[in-house]
Order: structure tokens, then C-alpha cells, then sequence
């Protein structure tokens, strides 16, 4: 059974010079009854793991003071296994590292969980899933990246959605307990096919943040989705 659908804007294409106001731009309480973004999703980039340098610890900490929206910190980073639990020691919601850039993805989501957070395993678009199914049942969330990570504004790669349809009917045959989230691409035009083929929780850099309204581009991309998935269930 999965999820209601859940949006997580990516700052990466916000104003990293006012990310309080870029996160309170998506939050509750626009309009009433608007619940504003489920997560904000943070790309943590560290010009080794993808050929990009975004913004590290420092920075998740300021901003965790700034909004109350839970963090999703993605980790596009070598060595998960040092740097990623203090990310959940300073109170990030869902941790998620690269299941590339370590030997023992399990120790990693180990370690993060002990540290109070979610842990979420990502896969690069040409990562098969299948390795993976096994040990998933330490983990929370799949991040299945729908662009090859390292900067925001891409096209959607829509060959990743089978991915999405195989982990989908695991989760809904009772065999695990994951939110399946997509990262890439996602916008008005790409949002409807990942829903259909079951994604729960979308991130969405550009289509959000170089919207007039951000706030009212979540609710539309929030909208679409359930729209598509009440037409496939
Ligand atoms: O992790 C990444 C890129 O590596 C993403 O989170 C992007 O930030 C998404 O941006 P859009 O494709 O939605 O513009
Ligand atoms: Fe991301």
C-alpha cells in the first residue's frame, strides 16, 4: 500500500543566499488547508562522487533551525559511511547516501538510524535494483535518481520507471516497508508516468523553485500525482 503523494522540493535551484525564505516559500499554510511540501530535499554534493560542490553540515544545520519542514538530505558524496550519520545526529528527517559509493550499504543505514534518522538507499540511473532487493529491509526510502546526479534542470530518463514498477509490487506484496522516491526531472510534463508506475515521494528542483509561485507549483505537482494514481489503482 503506498503513501499518499508526497512532494520534496530540492533547494538546489533555490537562492542559496536565502534558503529561510526559499523554504518558507514551500511551506504550510499558503492558502488554507495547504499543507506545503512533505519534505525539502537537500543535494549534498562533494565535487568527488559527482564532478559538482554544493553545500555540506554546515549549512543542513543552519537550515534545520530555519523551517520545520523534515530535511531529505541526499548524500552525493564518497565515504557515506563517515559523513553521513552526522547529518542525522544534527536532526536530518531521512538520510540517503549512494549505494555506489560504498562496499556495506547496510552498516551505513545502520549507523544513520542509530543516529535518530531515516535512511534511504539511491541508485544511479544505470544501477540495476536487483543487487539491492535483499537489503533493503534496513532501509526506508530508495531514492531511484531519474538523471544522472550532479546538477539539477535535466531531462527525465523515463527507463528508470521500471525500476520503480518492479520495487512497487514488492512493496505492496507486504515484502517491505519503503517509500520509493525519484529524484530528476520531475516536473508537470513527467510527474503523471512516475506516479503511475508507483513512485510515493517526488522530488522536484527546477519545476518548483523556477516556478512564479513555488508554493503553488508543490500543489500542482502534489495534485497531478494523486490525479494519476487514483486513475491507475
Ligand atoms: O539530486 C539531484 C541532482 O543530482 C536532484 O535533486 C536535482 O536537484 C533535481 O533537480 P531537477 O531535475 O528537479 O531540476
Ligand atoms: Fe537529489
Amino acid at each position: 500500500m503506498s503513501v499518499a503523494p508526497m512532494i520534496a522540493p530540492s533547494i538546489l535551484s533555490a537562492d542559496f543566499a536565502n534558503l529561510a525564505a526559499e523554504s518558507a516559500a514551500v511551506g504550510p499554510g499558503r492558502t488554507a488547508g495547504d499543507p506545503g511540501a512533505d519534505w525539502l530535499h537537500v543535494d549534498v554534493m562533494d565535487a568527488h562522487f559527482v564532478p559538482n560542490l554544493t553545500l555540506g553540515l554546515p549549512v543542513v544545520e543552519s537550515l534545520l533551525k530555519a523551517t520545520d519542514i523534515p530535511l531529505d538530505c541526499h548524500l552525493m558524496i564518497e565515504d557515506p559511511g563517515i559523513w553521513a550519520p552526522p547529518y542525522a545526529e544534527a536532526g536530518a528527517y531521512n538520510v540517503t547516501f549512494h549505494a555506489e559509493a560504498t562496499d556495506d550499504p547496510t552498516a551505513v543505514a545502520r549507523d544513520i538510524r542509530a543516529a535518530g534518522a531515516k535512511a534511504g538507499l539511491s541508485i544511479k540511473p544505470n544501477t540495476p535494483l536487483e543487487p539491492y532487493l535483499e537489503i533493503l529491509r534496513d532501509f526506508d526510502t530508495l531514492l531511484v535518481m531519474s538523471v544522472e546526479p550532479g546538477f539539477g534542470g535535466q531531462s527525465f530518463i523515463a527507463e528508470v520507471l521500471e525500476k520503480v514498477r518492479t520495487i512497487r509490487k514488492v512493496v505492496d506484496s507486504g515484502a517491505l516497508n519503503l517509500i520509493v522516491e525519484i529524484d530528476g526531472g520531475i516536473n508537470a510534463d513527467t510527474i503523471e508516468q512516475a506516479a503511475e508506475a508507483g513512485v510515493d515521494c517526488f522530488v522536484a528542483g527546477s519545476a518548483v523553485y523556477g516556478a512564479t509561485d513555488p508554493g503553488k507549483a508543490v500543489a500542482g505537482l502534489r495534485a497531478q500525482a494523486a490525479a494519476a494514481r487514483a486513475h491507475v489503482h
